[in-house]
């Protein structure tokens, strides 16, 4: 058997040029968890939570510091390596959910697969499951025009799930949603760790989500506390 996802993060840093000089963003963080856990990222605007995801996601290089994902430092591979790396380990769901208008909903959770190739069967399988947990079986042919702010962030969540990712990285997942919507939005993320066996990591200014995610850590000045 495989074994559970885990998740290193050690001594990371990040400062961006700016016309008066490095602006450091993060600084020396820390982390570990493992499949199962939630964690919420909260602090003010500006404090480097959309930074540190985007790292955490392999979409931006730190200066400093290592992260390991299920064992391998995604920066040590070359950039093909890393796209595949990203595409099988990580799966991504933001507030404006990210879907491709001209898809239908399950070529939208198939993308992951299709930008690879034809999906296997066990990939199409996989969708209707996916589709069918978060209750979107009887929209599988609509287009995200079709579909209310909450039904394309749970498509978005399916989406995420399809590569049975090792990290599920949510950036103010339920952002855009009025009050319902999210907390039925929160519901069906909290069940993500322990049916996927994924690590959750959200980033949100929510404090119905932060409180929902098991753990919790604040970025205050660039440093989690
Ligand atoms: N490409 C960049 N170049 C220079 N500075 C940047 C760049 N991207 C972000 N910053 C700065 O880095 C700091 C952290 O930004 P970041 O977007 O990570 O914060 P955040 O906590 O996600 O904020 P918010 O809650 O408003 O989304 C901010 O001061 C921002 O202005």
């Amino acid at each position: 058997m495989e074994s559970p996802h885990s998740l290193l993060v050690e001594h990371l840093s990040k400062s961006y040029p700016t016309a008066t000089g490095p602006l450091q963003v993060l600084h020396d963080i820390g982390l570990e968890l493992s499949a199962g856990d939630s964690l919420a990222i909260v602090g003010p605007s500006g404090s480097g939570k959309s930074t540190l995801l985007q790292i955490l996601g392999t979409l931006d290089h730190p200066d400093d510091g290592t992260i390991t994902i299920d064992g391998q430092d995604p920066f040590q591979l070359n950039d093909k390596d890393l796209a595949a790396f990203r595409n099988q380990k990580i799966g991504f769901i933001f507030q404006d959910h990210h879907l491709l208008p001209q898809l239908t909903v399950t070529e939208n959770v198939l993308v992951a697969a299709l930008a690879i190739g034809q999906p296997s069967a066990e990939q199409r399988e996989r969708c209707e499951s996916l589709l069918d947990a978060v209750s979107l079986a009887d929209r599988r042919g609509h287009l995200p025009s079709e579909l209310s702010g909450g039904e394309r962030e749970r498509v978005a969540i399916a989406r995420a799930l399809l590569m049975q990712p090792a990290l599920i990285l949510a950036d103010e997942p339920t952002g855009n949603l009025d009050r319902r919507t999210a907390d039925s939005v929160t519901e069906l993320l909290l069940t993500l760790p322990s049916d996927f066996g994924v690590i959750l990591i959200t980033v949100t200014h929510s404090d119905a989500l932060a409180a929902a995610m098991k753990k919790r850590r604040e970025l205050e000045d660039g440093r989690l506390v």
